[in-house]
């Protein structure tokens, strides 16, 4: 079966090929921002999960036989902002100014869609929370960690499983969720739609 994964995250992709599954990646092109718009006034999880469904449809089109999967990651911070990632250096310096010493809940929707003969005939979509609760990093450790750039490419300016780890004192919840797809919550998805993940361990990458 022709498992799609329709994002350009790298994190995405290495969650995936750790757990055994080497997906076709079809980087979806949707534009958050008008998708959001068009939205009203989402709550954190609706948008997150909107934004995932957005760019699975997007690459289904193209798709004739696929399950194709697609995911958006927020953090929404203990002050009730909703952050993707960082703009600027800058900004990010801001956020860590505020996340510092607190839980935020890094929120991640994910939508599965299943195409045959060039039909979705089956699309579900749900989120996960993990709680994230940050260090406190020094000035100079904060610096540090913004001139490697990392966190300008991350929703939240931070990382479970890179340098921003140095800054995370602990999780409650889905640590895959955190790096960018559930996989306990992707296995939930499949069973949904009469899959199961070892149809794709069996699936060879074509
Ligand atoms: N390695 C790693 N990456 C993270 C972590 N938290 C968030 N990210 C990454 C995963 C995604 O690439 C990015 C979240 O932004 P989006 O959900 O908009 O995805 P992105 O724009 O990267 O790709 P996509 O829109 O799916 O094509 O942040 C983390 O803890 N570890």
């Amino acid at each position: 079966m022709r498992f799609v994964l329709a994002s350009q995250s790298p994190a995405r992709l290495a969650v995936l090929k750790a757990a055994g599954v080497t997906p076709v990646v079809r980087v979806s092109g949707v534009d958050e921002d008008a998708v959001a718009a068009g939205l009203g006034e989402p709550t954190p999880a609706s948008l997150v999960t909107a934004l995932a469904v957005a760019k699975a449809e997007a690459v289904a089109v193209d798709e004739r036989d696929a399950v194709v999967i697609g995911c958006d990651s927020m953090l929404l911070t203990a002050d009730g902002q909703v952050q993707g990632k960082p703009a600027t250096t800058e900004i990010a310096r801001e956020r860590w100014g505020r996340m510092a010493g607190t839980t935020g809940t890094l929120l991640t929707g994910h939508a599965l869609l299943v195409v045959r003969d060039g039909e979705v005939v089956e699309r579900v979509a749900e989120h996960e929370g993990t709680l994230v609760r940050f260090a406190e990093p020094t000035a100079a450790e904060l610096d540090a960690y913004l001139a490697t750039g990392e966190p300008l490419h991350v929703a939240g300016a931070f990382t479970l499983d890179g340098l921003g780890g140095w800054f995370v004192e602990g999780i409650d919840g889905d640590p895959s969720s955190v790096i960018g797809i559930s996989l306990p919550l992707t296995r939930r998805l499949l069973r949904r739609v009469g899959l199961s993940v070892a149809d794709l361990w069996q699936a060879p990458e074509r």
